[in-house]
């Protein structure tokens, strides 16, 4: 293959060759450019105020330039905060309630990626093959194509894909759709989010799949695929395994004092479910009173998105409903549940997710959620924990040997968890072997490779 262009709204970028990246999709990714050569660019995470942002920080890790661009206090609060994280989020989440459109936003939005285009295409070479990520950038193929670029173009949407009826209360889902039929392939995380794309360009009259895969909209004739996003299965598993050993996890263990661990992990977002399963892990507390005093639930919630309201407001109503919960149910020695605010290191988090007996990953809706993934991988094969996962999060169309729960339910959900501790060991080992089976045989680095195969092919 030719170079490899990556375009992503945040780029991983290491400090110097050859440092351990954050995370899955920075292995996969940047093991790839390395192979074939290319670029990364996306956006720096910074703002210039009311200048126009200078030009392009490149900055070279081997085979790999990062290229980075600031954007405009206006780019930031219209594209990313306005757009991206007010419009199209909620809306592929299934929340037309918390979707509130702008003209202002949305013209900020389609401005970002054309200058996004205008800072890229200057470092294309025709036989480049382009990868775009995510729903920041989805008309920046069409943007591209109108300054004339051929290359091959692929994108890969991180998050759900909405049915038709949820996707058509959006003022510009025409423009989304015509953007997206600019790409040589298009790749969702699951089935049915592949199906709702299709469904919604049967559904306006616009495009038909002509045959498997293969669709025509817009007079153009592109793929579309499903590519679950996977995780570095094997070294996950085993800094799990080494993790235990970490200071911050021996104290971790020595503080929960030998209660058993149920723990969640997500971004402070309303996708994912995280006041519902306050209410299950209560209703479980109050359903099952031999249980007080014997389980703590560790909720890691690190601060997102904060200048969108809606994400605002969520730090104040977790927050009071952790502590609601702690004080009805707490005692003098038991605090039940612990919150916390902040970002935990991967490895610490690796090893935490090993002690846990229970994974408790609920969302209302998520593209994939690696933490389901990452929670299986750390565990003890010997011991594994019990996986509680939402039916609405991607990886419940992979990982089916999960307890799967409607987190809508929150009486379910609460049993699941009373079923999760009391699991016996041969069938915790079963169900656990499944799902570590398959997250071995699709690794983040399958997902790369199944993507950019059929793109070039
Ligand atoms: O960049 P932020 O605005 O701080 O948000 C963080 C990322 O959130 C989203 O993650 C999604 O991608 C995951 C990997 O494919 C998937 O497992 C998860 O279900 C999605 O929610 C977003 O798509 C990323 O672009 C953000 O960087
Ligand atoms: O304190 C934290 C919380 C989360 N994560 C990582 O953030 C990612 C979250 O990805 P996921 O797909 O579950 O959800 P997203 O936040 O992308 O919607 C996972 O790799 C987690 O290990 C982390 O490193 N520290």
């Amino acid at each position: 293959m030719s170079r490899l262009i990556v375009v992503s709204n945040r780029v991983p970028v290491p400090e110097k060759s050859g440092d351990a990246p954050a995370g899955g999709l920075a292995v996969a990714l940047q093991a790839a450019l390395e192979e074939h050569g290319g670029i990364w660019m996306g956006w720096s995470g910074k703002s210039s105020g009311t200048r126009e942002p200078e030009a392009l920080d490149l900055k070279d890790r081997g085979k790999i330039t990062y290229a980075l661009t600031d954007l405009t206090d206006k780019d930031v609060e219209e594209y990313y905060f306005g757009f991206a994280n007010r419009v199209l989020w909620p809306i592929c989440h299934y929340r037309l309630d918390l979707a509130e459109y702008g003209r202002k936003e949305m013209a900020g939005y389609f401005r970002v990626n054309r200058f996004f285009a205008h800072r890229l295409a200057p470092m294309l070479q025709p036989d480049d093959v382009i990868w775009i990520h995510d729903y920041h950038l989805i008309p920046l193929a069409a943007e591209l194509r109108q300054m004339g670029v051929k290359n091959r173009i692929g994108f890969f949407l991180h998050i759900p894909w909405p049915p038709a009826d949820v996707l058509f209360a959006m003022p510009v889902h025409e423009e989304i759709m015509r953007g997206l039929s600019h790409y040589d392939l298009i790749g969702f995380q699951t089935d049915h989010d592949l199906e709702n794309f299709a469904g919604g360009l049967r559904r306006e009259g616009i495009g038909n799949e002509i045959k498997p895969g293969r669709y025509s909209a817009h007079g153009r004739i592109f793929k579309g695929g499903t590519y679950g996003i996977g995780i570095e299965t094997a070294a996950f598993a085993n800094f799990a395994r080494k993790s235990a050993s970490h200071v911050m996890v021996r104290k971790a263990a020595a503080s929960i004092e030998g209660r058993d661990l149920i723990i969640g992990v997500d971004r402070l977002d309303y996708s994912k479910g995280i006041t519902q399963r306050i209410d299950a892990f209560e209703r479980f507390i109050e359903g099952n009173p031999g249980q007080q005093g014997k389980v703590t639930y560790l909720q890691v919630t690190p601060k997102s998105r904060s200048e969108v309201p809606e994400y605002e407001a969520m730090q104040r109503t977790v927050a009071e409903q952790a502590g609601r919960v702690n004080g009805a149910l707490g005692t003098v020695d038991w605090v039940p549940i612990r919150y916390i605010n902040r970002s935990i290191s991967r490895p610490i988090l690796a090893g935490l997710y090993r002690m846990a007996k229970v994974g408790l990953v609920t969302p209302l809706r998520d593209g994939m959620n690696l933490v389901a993934k990452e929670y299986v991988a750390a565990q003890d094969p010997e011991n594994p924990g019990v996986l509680v996962l939402s039916r609405f999060a991607g990886a419940a169309r992979e990982l089916d040997s999960a307890l799967l729960v409607n987190p809508y339910d929150i009486e379910g959900t609460a049993n699941a968890i009373a079923r999760a501790l009391s699991m016996p060991l041969p069938e915790r080992q079963e169900r656990w072997g499944k799902m570590m089976d398959y997250l071995n045989e699709h690794d983040v680095v399958r997902w790369c490779d199944d993507f950019l195969k059929d793109l070039v092919a």
